[in-house]
């Protein structure tokens, strides 16, 4: 029950996330010239603690020197339980120029973890005079932070995206896995039965998926699927994207170039669905004009849910022809 309109999402392409160590610089001009949706930079898990200050270097120079086109610019800090956190933020947002767009902020456990970054950030931004307002992401992957979830969505008008980070994530539940996402071997069920019992594998980020989509709808934010660690195998990156996609995420992250267009492919609402969403609007609206609130479109019935349904596929597909 609620009176209140549901915020929409910034409107903008978040298929594929594009993930690359600030300690490698190599990649920068690769990951620019990528398909990705979106660019983060890291200074977090994939850089060694000796090589924190060099990174925040190589970042730094790439914000600036790079053309990132108009791929949204993220700069992934580290977590507010180490050393390193206050001076990625101090640093990157002092000596890096306009074009960042997005600060992601790893194990967020609760709303106060989103102030002490926003007053950090505020304090720079005026003391600097940067004319542009840095966005927050933040990954959800502790337990803290799933139990959280919907404060932490609500924690600063800063927040545009929220992901699932399957394996800090699955150390910090206690999960009996060294999987980064993916259906994991231990989790499955046998059917009831004598003979032959058949295995099914239900998937294990169902909750917290269903959790980050519940709280980012509520509050207007972009839900991310995070990582799938395997990049070798695509068919399995494949079946987490589209779950993830059936549960209302609208992107994925990719650890190596060669996800992203799988992400792409899976987030990119195919010409079948655009074309069926667009015949189940259409006929709805030859029901309207009859007086009618629902009608059969294939043998099955539409309504007017199904318009807010269809919609929602046909937005997508807009925004991201741009
Ligand atoms: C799990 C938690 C996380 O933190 S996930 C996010 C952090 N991790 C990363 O950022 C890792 C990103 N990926 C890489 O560092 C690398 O891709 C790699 C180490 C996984 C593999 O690199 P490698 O060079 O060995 O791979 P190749 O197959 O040889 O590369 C082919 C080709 O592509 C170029 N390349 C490699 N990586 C990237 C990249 N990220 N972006 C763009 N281009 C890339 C490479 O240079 C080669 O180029 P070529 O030589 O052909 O020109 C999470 O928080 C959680 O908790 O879940
Ligand atoms: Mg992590």
């Amino acid at each position: 029950m609620s009176f209140k309109v549901q915020p929409a999402p910034p409107a903008r392409p978040n298929r594929c996330q594009l993930f690359g160590p600030g300690s490698r610089p190599a990649i920068f001009e690769k990951m620019a010239a990528s398909a990705a949706d979106v660019i983060n930079l890291d200074l977090e898990d994939s850089v060694s603690p000796a090589d924190k200050p060099a990174a925040r270097a190589n970042v730094i120079a790439a914000i600036n020197d790079i053309d990132w086109g108009t791929k949204t610019l993220s700069v992934r800090i580290n977590g507010l339980d180490t050393p390193f956190w206050y001076r990625d933020v101090v640093e990157v947002l002092e000596e890096a120029g306009e074009r960042l767009d997005v600060i992601m902020i790893p194990k967020v456990g609760c709303a106060g973890d989103i102030y002490a970054v926003d007053a950090l950030v505020s304090a720079i931004e005026a003391a600097k005079g940067r004319a542009k307002r840095i966005g927050f992401e933040v990954i959800i992957e502790t337990a803290a932070g799933l139990a959280h979830v919907e404060e932490i969505a609500a924690a600063s008008p800063r927040m545009q995206a929220m992901s699932l980070g399957a394996a800090d994530y699955a150390a910090s539940m206690g999960m009996q896995t060294t999987g980064i996402g993916g259906t994991q071997a231990g989790y499955y069920m046998l059917a009831d039965g004598p003979g032959e019992r058949a295995v099914s594998q239900p998937d294990p980020w169902h909750f917290p998926t269903v959790a980050i989509v519940s709280a980012c709808r509520t509050h207007g934010l972009l839900p991310v699927d995070g990582p799938f660690g395997d990049f070798s195998d695509d068919a399995g990156f494949t079946a987490q994207a589209r779950r993830s996609a059936t549960l209302g995420m609208v992107g994925k992250w990719a650890i190596h170039p060669k996800q992203v267009a799988l992400a792409n492919e899976v987030f990119t609402p195919s010409e079948a669905q655009v074309t069926e969403a667009r015949e189940i609007l259409a006929a709805m609206a030859e029901a309207e004009k009859a007086g009618q609130g629902a009608a059969v479109y294939k043998g099955r019935l539409v309504d007017l849910a199904s318009i807010r349904q269809a919609q929602v596929i046909v937005r997508q597909a807009e925004m991201i022809a741009g």
